[in-house]
């Protein structure tokens, strides 16, 4: 079975599961790998349908299968990927003698993969973007950039790699227009415009939203509205700066499987080094997560530096329950230290400790757990006081 089989495959299941919020966007994803217009004009003709008739999810299901089933008659041809688009090597930035320095970093980007970059405030996440966009110079090290696209100046670059900053800039005029600029100067035709506009603003949600102007749209909405008009421009990288700071919860996850589809796209696959505060919801999605500790990636540390936290089972614990109980509960599992952080509890075990027998502890002493997680191999195991 091809990667498009796959994927196709996927899809009907969700639908098969009515789960259709997720269904209708993964077939937009489908759609979009076509990059047939006929394709577009058929899911923004039953984008509009379905905002009209919100409840009517059986025919929804029915009529998007039908697309399904004419996408699967177009071949796709996979994207094969090997050398990284962009390779950077021992990279150090310093902004001046006792002030904050980054690196020496060294990263290889893949297209297709999902790179999440975590760490406190203040230790480096948009100074490693804005190295990466080449919007700031670094002191030391080597960036090479591997686009299929060539690109001769800074300014051709500008179309392969996208960055999109914390602080968006106002626009004016509606949403829809301002889309529909981006592709006027790409030499296609005024229908082809509208159907590429009008696909990318159904794909992000934003239907309702597209003769909205800038000061009508919520902080989540305009992010959206960003990220549609970065991928009108299909770029090869795509680097983006708290992009789930200004979403709501369900919003967050919604962004971030959309933004992992879309990179993953069979043959177009766009590489996304994303930063972040919300460390889960990241590391869901991240192929790999990259975390920033005073500038420098802790990954590349030696082992040494990391060793407070490599021999444990970690176990993040949010209990009605006082230190001492917890303390006690534990002894039979040899419980090496426990740290209150932030409301919620940090137990170290020793690695053989299986997590299950840690949840069964708590089960059988009936203690009031609101929620635990094993963060032996989170990056939340970095960050407690
Ligand atoms: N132009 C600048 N001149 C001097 N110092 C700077 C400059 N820009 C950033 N810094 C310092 O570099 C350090 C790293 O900043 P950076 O914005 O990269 O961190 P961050 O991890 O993105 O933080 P946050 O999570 O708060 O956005 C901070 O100490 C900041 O004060």
């Amino acid at each position: 079975m091809t990667r498009a089989e796959t994927r196709i495959k996927e899809v009907v299941t969700f639908f098969e599961n009515k789960d259709t919020f997720l269904g209708y966007r993964k077939l937009m994803d489908c759609a979009i790998d076509t990059q047939n217009l006929d394709i577009y004009n058929e899911v923004i003709a039953l984008t509009d349908w379905k905002e009209k008739f919100p409840d009517r999810e059986d025919e929804l299901i029915k009529r998007s299968l039908q697309i399904l089933d004419k996408i699967s008659k177009i071949p796709i041809e996979d994207y094969h990927t090997k050398s990284p688009v962009i390779s950077g090597s021992n990279i150090i930035k310093s902004y001046g003698t006792n002030r904050f320095r980054l690196g020496p970093i060294s990263v290889n980007i893949h297209k297709g993969d999902v790179y999440g970059l975590v760490g406190e405030n203040g230790n480096g996440k948009t100074t490693l973007l804005r190295i990466l966009a080449k919007e700031l110079k670094y002191n030391e090290g080597s960036l090479e950039f591997n686009f299929d696209k060539d690109f001769k100046s800074d300014y051709d670059l500008r179309s392969n790699l996208v960055y999109i900053p914390q602080r968006t800039k106002k626009w004016y005029g509606s949403l829809k227009d301002n889309l529909k600029f981006v592709l006027s100067n790409y030499g296609i035709s005024p229908e082809e415009n509208e159907t590429r506009v009008l696909m990318m603003i159904a794909r992000f949600g934003l239907w309702n939203y597209k003769h909205l102007k800038w000061n009508e749209l919520s902080s989540g909405y305009k992010m959206r509205f960003e990220l549609a008009r970065t991928l009108l421009r299909q770029p090869e990288l795509l680097l983006l700066d708290e992009p789930l700071a200004n979403l709501d919860v369900l919003a967050q996850q919604v962004i971030l499987e959309d933004l992992k589809s879309i990179c993953n796209s069979i043959n177009n696959p766009i590489a996304l080094i994303l930063s972040s505060q919300q460390l889960y919801e990241v590391e869901k999605v991240s192929d790999k997560v990259i975390y920033l500790k005073d500038g420098i990636y802790k990954e590349q540390e030696d082992e040494n530096t990391v060793a407070n936290t490599k021999n444990y089972l970690i176990v993040e614990i949010d209990c009605n329950c006082d230190r001492d109980k917890l303390k006690q509960i534990f002894t039979d599992l040899s419980l090496k230290k426990l740290v209150f952080n932030g409301g919620i509890f940090i137990a170290y075990f020793p690695i053989d400790i299986a997590f299950p027998l840690v949840l069964k502890t708590l089960g059988k002493h009936k203690i009031d757990v609101i929620y635990t997680r094993n963060i032996t191999k989170s990056t939340r195991r970095f960050f407690v006081s």
